[in-house]
């Protein structure tokens, strides 16, 4: 059994949306084919793998790097025998060979993207979806059959008015989201204020809204943003201010009582730990994000969940950034919280199985063997053409 090719492509999955720190003008993604030698109904078992939104298409890495580095290692050593299968952890430290520590960037999201096909492989070849594997593997066989999650958009375009965010998140309401998450931090807070309450009017509660700085706020203007929105109850307060900044956060979980959440851009364990240990987050009310398909994949995630665990945190704390499949199918394989879902932005890689409908916040996952993107047409479409000769 052996990987016979990897093969990439850029993605645009540009848009004339904006949060606090971005515009997504210019956006891109990585999409990975990782073909192999098994063969199944008469075809090549091919895995995929795609990047998250925000961190661009990472092509000159894996080029470069990490693709050679696994197609030049000896096959016999990439192989799990006791599962006559792949062995992600063993192509994940091929991946990593002559890689210094530290400095967790770009190169995290170039192997979390071939890290998620190679995962994809290794449940095509298991014959299960990837929930249930990591279920049998890592969770006693119990997997969530259902998933919690938020439809997270809420941006600022060029001429959006209340009324359009108002009907913009009616709809995500309408196809049976709870909770819906939008962006502050791109205005003035009192044009924010007013953005909230407008939001408010649709969702009620609000523990039905969080809200989103994308990492924007110096301490002053975090603590600001605190005040003013502590009235509202709201579901959580996201990435306040940079993300590797642990005191600022620390300052802020002293000073808002509602819950915060952050970490989608922390790529390592190591980041990961760094944050629960000096970033002052509550394991009674926060919410940690970290996101796999930026941060070395699910092998390095599964390092981050026992780094978090040794530390007294719940995996049900976490609920990833990212809106995609890779995640939620963990979330319910090993038991986190919840995970994000993006129902409009960054198609086709945001959303989750066609013909899958979420009822009453929660969603189901498709009984298809891998990640489940032949599930999703729009994504399915775009990742065979890596593969079209195949
Ligand atoms: O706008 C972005 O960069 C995405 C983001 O923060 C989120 O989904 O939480
Ligand atoms: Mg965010």
């Amino acid at each position: 059994m052996r990987i016979l090719e990897i093969r990439e492509k850029t993605a645009s999955i540009a848009s004339p949306i904006a949060n606090a720190y971005i515009d997504f003008s210019k956006m891109t993604a990585s999409v990975v084919a990782v073909v192999t030698d098994v063969v199944r109904d008469g075809r090549p078992v091919v895995g995929f793998g795609f990047n998250s939104n925000g961190r661009y298409g990472q092509g000159a890495l894996m080029r470069e790097r990490f693709i050679p580095r696994v197609l030049e290692a000896r096959p016999e050593t990439l192989v799990d025998e006791a599962n006559a299968n792949l062995d992600p952890f063993a192509i994940w430290k091929a991946m990593m060979t002559n890689e210094k520590p530290g400095g967790h960037g770009d190169r995290s999201v170039a192997v979390g993207t071939i890290d998620m096909a190679v995962w994809d492989a290794v449940a095509k070849i298991a014959g299960q979806p990837l929930w249930r594997l990591l279920a049998d593997r890592y969770r006693g066989g119990v997997a969530d059959e259902t998933v919690w999650v938020y439809a997270a958009g809420g941006y600022y375009y060029p001429g959006k008015d209340d009324r359009q965010l108002q009907d913009e998140m009616r709809s995500y309401r309408d196809r049976g989201y709870r909770v819906v998450k939008m962006k502050i931090g791109g205005t003035s807070i009192d044009d924010d204020r007013r953005r909230i309450e407008a939001v408010l009017e649709i969702v009620g509660d609000g523990a039905n809204l969080a809200v989103d700085a994308n990492g924007r706020f110096d301490l002053k203007t975090a603590l600001a943003y605190g005040e003013a929105l502590r009235p509202y109850g709201l579901h959580w307060y996201e990435e306040a201010g940079d993300p590797l900044d642990y005191a600022l956060n620390a300052e802020l979980a002293a000073a808002y009582p509602g819950a915060l959440a952050t970490g989608e851009n922390l790529f390592s364990h190591q980041d990961a730990r760094n944050l629960v240990r000096y970033g002052g987050m509550r394991p009674d009310r926060d919410y940690l994000q970290f996101d796999c398909a930026l941060s070395y994949g699910l092998v390095e995630y599964l390092r981050t969940l026992d780094a978090i665990a040794e530390l007294g945190w719940s995996s049900r704390r976490v609920v990833p950034h990212g809106g995609h499949q890779m995640s939620l199918n963990i979330a319910a394989g090993l038991h986190l919280g919840g995970n994000e879902s993006y129902p409009d932005v960054f198609q086709p890689f945001g959303g989750f199985a066609d013909g899958i409908a979420v009822e009453d916040g929660r969603v189901r996952l498709p009984d298809v063997p891998g990640v489940g993107f032949e599930t999703k047409a729009n994504l399915y479409a775009l990742m065979r053409t890596l593969v079209e000769d195949l």
